[in-house]
């Protein structure tokens, strides 16, 4: 029986890809694994799911800024290496799938150690760290964004564009479940506010104290992260929840425009369901500047507008949010000549093309 062994974590965006892809692997009968942390959100993603065993190591970030952290994360690391390593020596996987993340660098060294082939996969349009260290060790890398290859250094590793992965559940919800769910009538258009996997409050206190005007026009329904949710809020065209897993589909079918953050795999699930989006990115100041760049590339392509956090304010995002669907359908048009490539079978033939006999 062959086997993989998946990695990434820190947040559901290092996940998602992981999401579409076992699946597809457990029906093909390949035993299934998974390294992550110990405490990070993949945990319980990947712990919900049959068919995957979950091990988690030590893990430790690598941080830009000073810290206390800093003094104890490096002996985490090399902890981290060390389990990876033994586990993988154990497991003897075919093939290791990396998705990025802190978790992800002892994983992509312990497979090497091992010699064991490793394809790694950049969601953003410019890598994050952890995927920049892991490079030189992959047998090859999947880009999501076109404009990606241009800030890889690859070496003699091959890079390809295959696209966004997305999760196949994705396009199958239904509008009545959703408003079943969230316990709302069709009277209204809903507008979706999603603050990445982990929530963000500077997007979650503009929504409140724009939900008057908002919801004259709009149900609102929140995805307000771990930790966001707020009592004190009596509007009846308000729903507010920290995160939803298998509902997602159902309340994206009934959803008419969405406030997001710009992590791209959100931003191509809403590219995917020709949702036109508001995208407020992670500034400067709180990220390395990712998201501004996948904004700005989808901006670019006319397939949302961006209101950057600095000017973000309950006037601001009234403003925008209306004129977004005043132009809905201009938006929609355009995202219709998106060609969506067929990412999760490409992502899916080229593990099993570079799988170890
Ligand atoms: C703060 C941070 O580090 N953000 C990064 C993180 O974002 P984040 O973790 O928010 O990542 P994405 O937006 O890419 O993906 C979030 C995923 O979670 C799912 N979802 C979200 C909310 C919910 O209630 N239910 C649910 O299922 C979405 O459908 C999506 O599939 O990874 C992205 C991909 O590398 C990066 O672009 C972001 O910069």
């Amino acid at each position: 029986m062959k086997s993989i062994l998946f990695t990434g974590g820190g947040s559901a965006g290092h996940v998602t890809v992981n999401l579409a892809l076992i699946p597809k692997f457990i029906a093909d009968g390949w035993k299934v694994d998974y390294i992550g942390s110990v405490d990070g959100i993949e945990r319980r993603l990947i712990e919900s799911l049959d068919g995957v065993a979950y091990h988690p190591i030590a893990t430790g970030k690598l941080r830009r800024y000073m810290d206390w952290r800093n003094v104890k994360d490096p002996f985490k690391v090399v902890r981290g290496v060390m389990q990876a390593y033994r586990l993988i020596r154990k497991l003897k996987p075919n093939v290791v799938f990396s998705k990025g993340g802190f978790v992800s660098v002892p994983v992509v060294l312990g497979a090497r150690l091992n010699k064991t082939p490793i394809l790694i996969h950049e969601s953003d349009l410019t890598p994050g760290l952890a995927n920049r260290i892991a490079m030189p060790f992959a047998t090859g890398i999947c880009t999501t964004f076109p404009e990606t290859s241009q800030y890889i250094k690859a070496g003699g590793t091959e890079v390809r564009h295959v696209g966004a992965v997305i999760r196949e559940e994705i396009r199958q919800g239904a509008a009545q479940l959703g408003r079943a769910f969230c316990k709302l009538d069709a009277s209204k258009p809903v507008l979706l506010i999603m603050g990445g996997s982990l929530g963000a409050r500077a997007i979650n206190a503009a929504v409140r104290s724009a939900l008057p005007e908002l919801t004259r026009r709009f149900y609102v329904v929140h995805l307000c992260g771990k930790g966001g949710l707020e009592s004190n809020i009596d509007n009846p065209s308000y729903r507010q929840y920290e995160y939803v897993q298998e509902q997602l589909p159902d309340m994206l079918a009934m959803t008419d425009i969405v406030v997001t953050r710009a992590g791209s795999n959100s931003i191509y699930e809403f590219l995917s369901l020709q949702l036109p989006m508001l995208l407020i990115p992670l500034s400067k100041k709180q990220s390395r500047g990712d998201q501004l760049l996948n904004a700005a590339s989808f901006k670019d392509a006319g397939y949302a507008e961006v209101l950057e956090e600095e000017a973000l304010n309950a006037a601001s995002l009234v403003a925008n949010v209306s004129k977004l669907y005043d132009e809905r359908h201009t938006y929609r048009y355009t995202m219709r000549r998106h060609s969506q490539q067929d990412a999760l079978n490409a992502v899916h033939k080229w593990i099993g093309d570079i799988a170890k006999p």
